[in-house]
């Protein structure tokens, strides 16, 4: 961003996945990696897991293929500056935001996203359903190593990469500071999200995650999402042969996330979606604060 001028922003969170939401329906930030991270920075900046940047479809380059079909586009960026596919809680939360903006009313819309198009529900009630699209099953074990500890994981694509683990206890995932090795490495050549689950009854997990760009984080709606069809295929259930669509409760450590998987399918995430402040971030900070 070049500009001294404040600039707006929200705060929101789904499942205490946290995000900074920059409003710029004409794309004319230019939010460079140095300044997401210093916006995400918990001590220096605003802090979050990542930013939300709210731009029409038809004035991003990335987007404006998907006008047609959706008015907004979610530029997620993860903390680190980086860009991702797709970041299901972050989607909940730009519904929420395009809702309190004014730009939606509750019932059904849709929202551009780098994996696609993704439909969404904003229920009377706070919760908000996404279609996150289908899950993808890449052939092949891989292994997650932390520590002296390695197991045995599902690498699940839903737009973006994850590798899925069950353990017996989610305290062996230890404190993770640092991204766990996951080989072979040529299975995820952009990185991985890697999420730890222990069962907690008949179609009820719960999970940690260690988020490819942002460290271990509260919550990651598709790497919930991943871990419903791991947890699935685990059990022997697959939609697609059953006729029946299976649900799976999904704990995380700041929440529950409801994923079900369809017979075609689609996967739907349901849970809930804040927004806790809105305010201006100083341009002069901001321009001093990535130099
Ligand atoms: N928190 C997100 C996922 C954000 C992107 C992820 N870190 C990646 O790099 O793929 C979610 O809720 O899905």
């Amino acid at each position: 961003m070049s500009t001294r001028t404040p600039i707006p922003f929200l705060k929101g969170h789904g499942t205490e996945n946290d995000f900074v939401i920059v409003p710029d329906p004409g794309n004319a930030l230019d939010l460079t990696p140095a300044a997401v991270a210093a916006l995400c920075d918990r001590r220096a900046g605003l802090g979050g897991d990542g930013v939300l940047h709210v731009v029409r479809s038809a004035a991003h380059p990335e987007a404006k293929a998907m006008a047609d079909e959706a008015e907004w586009f979610m530029d997620y960026r993860n903390a680190d500056g980086s860009v991702a596919e797709m970041c299901g809680n972050g989607v909940r939360v730009f519904a929420r935001y395009l809702h309190h903006a004014g730009h939606v009313a509750e019932g059904d819309f849709t929202i551009a996203t780098r994996a696609g198009v993704r439909s969404v529900h904003l229920a009377k009630d706070g919760d908000v359903t996404v279609g996150m699209g289908r899950a993808r099953l890449p052939e092949g074990e891989v292994t997650v190593t932390v520590g002296e500890r390695s197991w045995p994981a599902r690498n699940v694509n839903m737009g973006n990469p994850h590798a899925v683990a069950f353990v017996d206890d989610l305290a062996h995932a230890g404190r993770l500071l640092e991204a766990p090795p996951v080989s072979p490495a040529q299975a995820y050549p952009d990185g991985v999200n890697v999420e730890f689950v222990v069962d907690r009854g008949p179609r009820h997990v719960a999970m940690r995650v260690h988020e490819r760009g942002s460290g271990e984080t509260r919550s990651c709606g598709t790497g919930t999402c991943a871990v419903a069809v791991a947890a699935a295929r685990r059990d022997g259930v697959d939609p697609a042969v059953t006729g029946t669509p299976a649900t799976y409760t999904v704990d995380v450590p700041g929440g529950r996330l409801v994923i079900t998987e369809r017979p075609d399918g689609e996967i739907e995430m349901t849970g809930p979606a804040v927004i806790v402040a809105e305010g201006e971030i100083d341009g002069e900070w901001l321009e001093n604060a990535v130099r």
